[in-house]
């Protein structure tokens, strides 16, 4: 099995990583494809890895091709790599915004799968949301599945879907960091070190976390009992009521979604603006 990885940034940089440490007994080769090789380095001195400039050679070479560049990257990338045949390969894009149907039409593909991972797959707890086309073949969709299996939990959606789980899983871990960034801030203020003050959050955050999955209740139900009458808790949730941060929360989510919707419909050219 042979594996291209075009646009080995962030994303694409997790993804290589991890593919190949859980699979370099496997994967015959794996291909490397970015603008600037030389920011691969770290894999150069692998004889499983080839490092390239060209995304053509890349495609010729791989037989599934993760796609991994900026969505505004997206066409001229598409162009570069359209007169290969992939009529025996299978392409798997992260690009946020463009459909499974623009790139089956551009590179004239039946399997094409697109994916919506977030930061967290570089620990292999990332949550990858997924839609294959119709067209692509039952058993390639195993391999693909198998490929991914490192990064963290896959959930199939449906490709509607992919502005929502953008905003949702995609960019959140963007939110939760800004979020934890102001708690542990606070401890600060309060007289905490930094270390304290990251560690009380971070294992507050994931305690909550685990108690919500573990016992699988709605999260007002614990809410509700952390809050005692006339204690602490009930002040922080009136404040936090009074200056509107559920309210704000959903809007900056409904923001990044709406964007996600404007990408979508410029990269389809439903909208020229
Ligand atoms: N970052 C994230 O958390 C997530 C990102 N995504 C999506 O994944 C995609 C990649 O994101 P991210 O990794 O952050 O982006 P990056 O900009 O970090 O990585 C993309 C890389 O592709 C290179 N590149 C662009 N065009 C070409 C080309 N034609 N041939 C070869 N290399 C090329 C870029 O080079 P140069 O820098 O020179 O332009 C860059 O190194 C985007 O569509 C993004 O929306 C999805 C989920 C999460
Ligand atoms: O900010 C972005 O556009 C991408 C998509 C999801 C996370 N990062």
């Amino acid at each position: 099995m042979r594996i291209g990885i075009i646009g080995v940034g962030n994303i694409g940089s997790i993804l290589a990583r991890k593919i190949h440490n859980r699979f370099s007994m496997d994967v015959g080769m794996l291909f490397l494809c970015d603008r600037f090789p030389e920011k691969l380095r770290d894999f150069a001195d692998n004889d499983k890895v080839k490092i390239s400039d060209d995304p053509e050679k890349v495609c010729e070479q791989s037989d599934v091709i993760f796609l991994a560049v900026k969505p505004q990257d997206a066409d001229n990338l598409l162009s570069q790599i359209a007169s290969i045949d992939f009529s025996e390969k299978a392409v798997v894009s992260t690009m946020t915004g463009i459909s499974v149907s623009t790139i089956q039409k551009a590179l004239d593909a039946k399997n094409v799968a697109r994916i919506m991972p977030n930061i967290p797959i570089d620990i292999g707890k990332g949550v990858i949301a997924l839609y294959f086309s119709d067209s692509f073949e039952k058993a390639r969709r195993e391999l693909i599945l198998k490929l991914l299996d490192p990064l963290g939990t896959v959930i199939t959606v449906n490709e509607k879907d992919f502005p929502a789980v953008t905003a949702l899983s995609g960019s959140g871990p963007a939110f939760i960091f800004v979020i934890i960034e102001a708690l542990i801030d606070v401890g600060l203020k309060m007289g905490l070190s930094y270390d304290t003050s990251r560690a009380l959050i971070l294992d507050m955050i994931l305690g909550s976390v685990e108690l919500l999955k573990v016992k699988g209740n709605h999260p007002g139900e614990f809410r509700h009992i952390v809050t005692s009458p006339g204690g602490t808790t009930i002040e922080g949730i009136y404040s936090l009521e009074r200056e509107g941060l559920r309210g704000t929360i959903m809007k900056v989510l409904f923001d990044t979604y709406s964007r996600a919707i404007d990408i979508s419909k410029k990269a389809s050219g439903v909208d020229n603006t």
